[in-house]
């Protein structure tokens, strides 16, 4: 059993590695600590798995692969344990949103009300699809060919530190309900809530080696499952610069990679939009989750026609954002994930100032709050979209307000980034939103709202920010390997 404290109204857990159903110590025995982004004090102990570690997971996961307990189960009782996890997950709402909320640092609004939900939501949508998946079937005279989708193999799932319980369990649940067995690191600002699907994924039956969870470094438990022989698919989510290092780590034995990484993305409002509405959208788009969403709508192009107003009606409503205690339920914004973030945020504010961007609000810590790592909802504006500023990821609560005078203007500008992950248009006009969408090269775009998610749709971003699609049907495709049987008849 792992000891457990009560912090607050949560039982955090000292967590350990979840290798072939039982929770186990490190090899070396070492621990590191995690702590929580309020305060800065420390929440638990964390096995400190290495390289070692990662080689005993992924041999389990393929003993049991080749065992054919799960890869070969019948896709029915695949689906009921699978969606009896989704049931565990909603039974423990309050608790994982709780442990989300302190390793986090994010509001436990956010916790309860989107993470933990949509955690079980990934379990049910995937655990039902694989019910449906469409084996292709082609008829010639006398020859027929089908394709098969079988399960790929040991499949290693690298999660980063934002969203952590939400994208872990967004990998996990397709690449279980094809069938494979999987390897999943959490990052390590952020590993508590991962280590506790251990746990439910043994009440719910899922037999073990199946799922197998690593706490560690990138550096080398990461490396270990980008790299390691009997790994059959690597989906990672994070930073364009880890993904590129993960794709050449993978390349050394051919391994199909699924990269979902950073993003700068243009939220662009037009002057026919409803701007009460473009203003409340954009809020979210960039303080959500202390504006650590690699979806972020971090560079806000207004008209300018509508410029001078946006800006009055936007930093009104940044004012009444509510920064403070995360677990507290009326709190809009907690705290940044740790303090070197934090100094990363604030330097890149310095930044901008130094380039000329102009400071509306906000650019610096939250007075009285300075234990934990809370930074003022900020918003620069008149930038120009060459500054750095406009064009690397902060990744925190500091939106760039760029002006344009014409919709290729807007488009220009857009496309003028290394990052093609989302866009959100705000206007009225129907055949605008067409050209606009049409043309900015993007994964994914929002008109007239943003990060709506419907899980059948391709995700996934352009240029620096991935490759590959997941959700939905794409997201089988990249679990499975297709085999093609041609017969003569
Ligand atoms: N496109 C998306 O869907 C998406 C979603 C969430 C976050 N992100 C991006 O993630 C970033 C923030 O997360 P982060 O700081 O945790 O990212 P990160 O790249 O630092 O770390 C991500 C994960 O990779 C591991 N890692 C580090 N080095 C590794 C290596 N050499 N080999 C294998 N794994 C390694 C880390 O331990 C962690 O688990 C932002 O850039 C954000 O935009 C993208
Ligand atoms: O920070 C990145 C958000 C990723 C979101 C998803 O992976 C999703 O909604 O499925």
């Amino acid at each position: 059993m792992n000891k457990e404290t009560l912090i607050g109204k949560a039982k955090v857990k000292d967590a350990k590695l979840f290798i072939d159903g039982d929770y186990v110590d490190a090899i070396s025995g070492e621990t590191f600590d995690t702590l929580n982004p309020a305060t800065n004090e420390k929440l638990a102990s964390v096995a400190n798995g290495s390289d070692a570690d990662a080689k005993r997971a992924i041999e389990t996961a393929q003993r049991t692969f080749e065992s054919g307990v799960w890869s070969k189960m019948p896709v029915e009782e695949r689906s009921n344990i699978l969606c009896k996890m989704s049931d565990l997950i909603l039974e423990r709402v309050d608790e994982l949103a709780l442990v989300e909320t302190l390793d986090v640092g994010k509001p436990i609004k956010e916790s309860r009300g989107f993470d933990i939900p949509r955690a079980a939501q990934n379990f049910r949508f995937f655990a039902e699809m694989a019910k449906y998946v469409v084996h292709e079937h082609y008829d010639q005279h006398h020859v027929m060919s089908y394709a098969k989708y079988a399960p790929a193999g040991v499949t290693s799932l690298i999660i980063p530190w934002n969203l952590p319980f939400m994208q872990l369990t967004w990998k996990a649940s397709a690449a279980l309900a094809s069938g494979n067995t999987v390897v999943v690191k959490p990052a390590s600002y952020t590993p508590l809530s991962a280590v506790m699907l251990g746990e439910i994924a043994n009440e719910a039956g899922l037999p073990p080696g199946v799922l197998n969870i690593l706490t560690g470094p990138g550096s080398t438990v990461g490396t270990a499952m980008a790299t390691h022989p009997f790994v059959r698919r690597i989906s990672f989510v994070g930073e364009s610069n880890t993904g590129k290092m993960v794709m050449k780590n993978a390349s050394e034995n051919l391994i199909p990679v699924s990269l979902e990484l950073g993003g700068k993305s243009a939220n662009i409002i037009f002057e026919d939009a409803d701007l009460d509405e473009a203003v409340k959208g954009s809020l979210d788009a960039i303080y959500r989750n202390q504006g650590q969403i690699c979806l972020a709508g971090s560079r806000i192009l207004v008209q300018e026609s509508i410029y001078d107003q946006f800006l009055d009606k936007f930093t009104a409503a940044v004012k009444k954002i509510k920064v403070g205690d995360p677990t507290d339920e009326k709190t809009d914004m907690g705290a940044l994930v740790s303090k070197s973030h934090l100094e990363s945020v604030d330097q890149y504010v310095q930044i901008g100032l130094e380039e000329g961007a102009k400071l509306a609000l906000g650019g610096k810590r939250v007075e009285g709050l300075k234990n934990g790592n809370f930074y003022e909802p900020t918003v620069l504006y008149d930038v120009d979209n060459k500054m750095r500023v406009a064009q690397e990821e902060i990744f925190g609560p500091v939106p760039v307000i760029i002006p344009f005078k014409e919709e290729e203007d807007a488009i220009r500008i857009a496309n003028d980034s290394i990052y093609g992950l989302a866009g959100v248009v705000w206007t009225n006009d129907l055949r605008r939103a067409q050209r606009v969408t049409s043309e900015v090269n993007s994964g994914l775009l929002w008109v007239n709202c943003w990060y709506i998610r419907d899980l059948r749709t391709p995700f996934g971003g352009a240029k620096a920010s991935g490759i590959g699609r997941e959700g939905g049907r794409h997201s089988f495709e990249f679990y499975t390997e297709a085999k093609t049987v041609t017969m003569k008849l």
